[in-house]
């Protein structure tokens, strides 16, 4: 049920007022303006081989006309008529037509190729710094498609669209100037032909093709949204026995894309029919009135055929427009879903001024909130915090105290609407995220394994780091052995998420990176989440070591580990509500002894 009404929603407004297309093209041409020399010299390209094409029917069609007619004037006529000119013009257009069409495969694909760059780069560029807060609203597989399928589709709007526009206007004029030179009244017939037949035919593929363009644009997404998921939930639906249910839905999904499919197949038909047929028509009218400029000796015999010939070629020019326009629906809600994602305001501005200097990077929370967007309730409500540089702190609390907030607050995920939060006794506000983000490596149970090897996987810390240090971080992290009994060592591929390697060794991963990072706070966000009893004891003991000369931030609602922290703080809805060592603690009649007797009593239950 759900996906039909996504569906809807997704290709609702296909019908945009022109303005809005029109903004929409025009930014996409501004985006394009870096190669407009490309874009231009494609066009230009495309036009000369469509020129070629109508000089060599029209050139091809009064060469065969005059020489049969010079033939049946006899020996004598046939002697004095000059074959060689012609078939020298004819030879001529026909090698243009095939240089240029050569040059202008290779020059708009070239083109083509840098304008889908250029729109990845700057898509990209607009997309990073709404993550995470300002994308909370999207999928993952939607964004996939915007960044893969709608960029493709806009792309489209190069070759589709602009140099079929531009060519087939700058085309009509010149073939109806050179109809203008045998007769005025075949060149308006002509410019009438080709204008009213290369405007009216689109206009009406667009009406024709509008929605369905849209909807396609919509049902693919919903289409790669639900292979995404599905694939990203694979083990979830198996065990479930959904795979049923998910594959009904995507057959449903595919019928729906398949039905737009083929209604834009008809229309494609129906658009490149109403070309031929007006082509033909065409032909047929130029001629009825040049039959009577024949006979009144305003154009010679072999100017007919010409004629004739001369329009089949010139139709070559507006052939392209019912296709281009009948997309120009998908084109449109490709654009339309591209600049929304552009569009978004950034959730909270990122300080522009350069990096303040931290001597010693302590931390202090005072008063702090923090909500996240569309929430009802704060996450962090009023959180005093102080840790000192060098420290070992531990936040312990229930799941949705709002621990991971503090990890999110710390790497400015997310903004704090109101207290303090200062670094070094500077606000975090007034730090540029990336800079603030050097003070902190993260080992968590989310920490993301690329489905590459262990190398890049590590290089993600540090990029220009050495193979030496790579396995010294590796042995730090106790790992070294494991990769150098692989066959591939380094070039170990770990799967997507890290599939191939077990909890503990992509945990150990993690690690690895968090020192190469070598940064001054290390944030253990719950680490040993999911850990075995005694993988988790091995874990904590290895990341003692690699704790040391660190502030530690361990984020846990486990009590293991405790012990070794210089202050434990227990978070409660999203405020601290007891601090002191983890013994300290233990002495108080105070959450955490009756935490600790309750997971003495039931010690299974977490
Ligand atoms: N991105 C988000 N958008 C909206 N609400 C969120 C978001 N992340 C967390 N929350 C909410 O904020 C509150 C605190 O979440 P948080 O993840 O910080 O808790 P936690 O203590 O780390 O829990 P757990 O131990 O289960 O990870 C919860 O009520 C949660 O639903």
């Amino acid at each position: 049920m759900m996906h039909f009404w996504r569906l809807a929603e997704s290709t609702q407004g296909w019908r945009q007022p022109i303005g809005g297309t029109m903004r929409d093209l025009y930014r996409l041409l501004k985006l394009f303006g870096p190669f407009k020399f490309w874009m231009l010299g494609g066009a230009f390209l495309a036009l000369l081989t469509i020129l070629s094409n109508f000089g060599l029917l029209a050139l091809s069609g009064w060469f065969l006309a005059s020489a049969a007619l010079a033939g049946l004037g006899g020996y004598a006529t046939m002697n004095l008529y000059n074959f060689f000119l012609p078939a020298a013009g004819v030879r001529a257009f026909a090698t243009i037509r095939v240089i240029s069409r050569w040059l202008e495969r290779i020059v708009t694909h070239e083109a083509t190729f840098r304008l889908l760059a250029q729109l990845r780069t700057w898509f990209y560029t607009r997309l990073e710094p709404l993550a995470p807060a300002g994308l909370q609203g999207y999928r993952s597989g939607d964004i996939l498609s915007r960044l893969v399928a709608d960029i493709d589709t806009l792309n489209n709007f190069y070759l589709r669209v602009f140099t079929p526009f531009l060519v087939a206007g700058v085309a009509t004029l010149t073939m109806a100037g050179v109809f203008a030179f045998f007769s005025w009244r075949l060149a308006i017939a002509l410019f009438l032909f080709l204008a009213g037949t290369g405007l009216l035919l689109p206009l009406l593929t667009e009406r024709l093709g509008a929605r369905s363009g849209a909807e396609m644009t919509g049902i693919q997404s919903d289409y790669r949204v639900q292979v995404v998921d599905g694939m990203q939930g694979m083990a979830e639906l198996l065990t479930y026995n959904a795979g049923p249910e998910i594959l009904r839905r995507t057959g449903t999904l595919n019928d729906a894309l398949l039905r737009r499919q083929a209604s834009m197949a008809q229309i494609a038909g129906f658009g490149s029919a109403g070309m031929g047929f007006m082509g033909n028509l065409a032909i047929w009218v130029i001629v009825v009135l040049a039959i009577p400029l024949v006979h009144g000796r305003v154009l010679g015999d072999s100017d007919l055929p010409l004629l004739a010939l001369g329009v089949m070629g010139s139709f070559e020019a507006i052939a392209a427009l019912p296709l281009a326009f009948q997309f120009l629906g998908q084109t449109r809600a490709a654009a339309r879903r591209i600049f929304e994602v552009a569009d978004t305001p950034l959730p909270f501005p990122d300080a522009s001024g350069p990096a303040p200097r931290v001597d010693r990077p302590d931390l202090e929370l005072k008063g702090l909130h923090l909500r996240y967007p569309g929430a009802n309730r704060d996450a962090l409500a009023g959180v005093d915090l102080r840790v000192p540089a060098g420290t070992r702190v531990a936040i312990l609390g229930a799941t949705g105290a709002g621990k991971s907030s503090l990890a999110n607050l710390l790497l400015r995920f997310y903004d704090y609407q109101s207290g303090s939060a200062c670094l070094g006794g500077h606000e975090l506000r007034d730090f540029p995220a990336d800079n603030l983000r050097e003070y902190f490596a993260v080992v968590s149970q989310r920490s993301y394994l690329f489905h590459s090897t262990i190398r890049d996987n590590l290089l993600v810390a540090k990029g220009e780091a050495e193979e030496d240090e790579l396995w010294a971080a590796l042995a730090t992290a106790q790992l070294a052995e494991f990769v150098r009994s692989q066959p591939q060592g380094l070039d170990t591929i770990v799967g997507e998420g890290g599939v191939k390697l077990s909890g503990g060794q992509g945990r150990r991963v993690a690690i690895a990176r968090a020192i190469l990072k070598d940064a001054p706070w290390l944030i253990l966000d719950e680490p040993t989440e999911g850990l075995d009893p005694v993988t988790e004891m091995e874990f904590l003991k290895d990341l003692r070591q690699i704790m040391e000369g660190r502030t530690v931030l361990y984020i846990t609602h486990r009590l293991v580990g405790l012990e070794h922290m210089d202050c434990v703080h227990i978070l409660d809805e999203g405020r601290i509500v007891e601090s002191g060592t983890f013994g300290e603690l233990l002495q108080r009649d105070g959450q955490l002894s009756h935490f600790a007797t309750f997971r003495q009593a039931i010690p299974e239950i977490r």
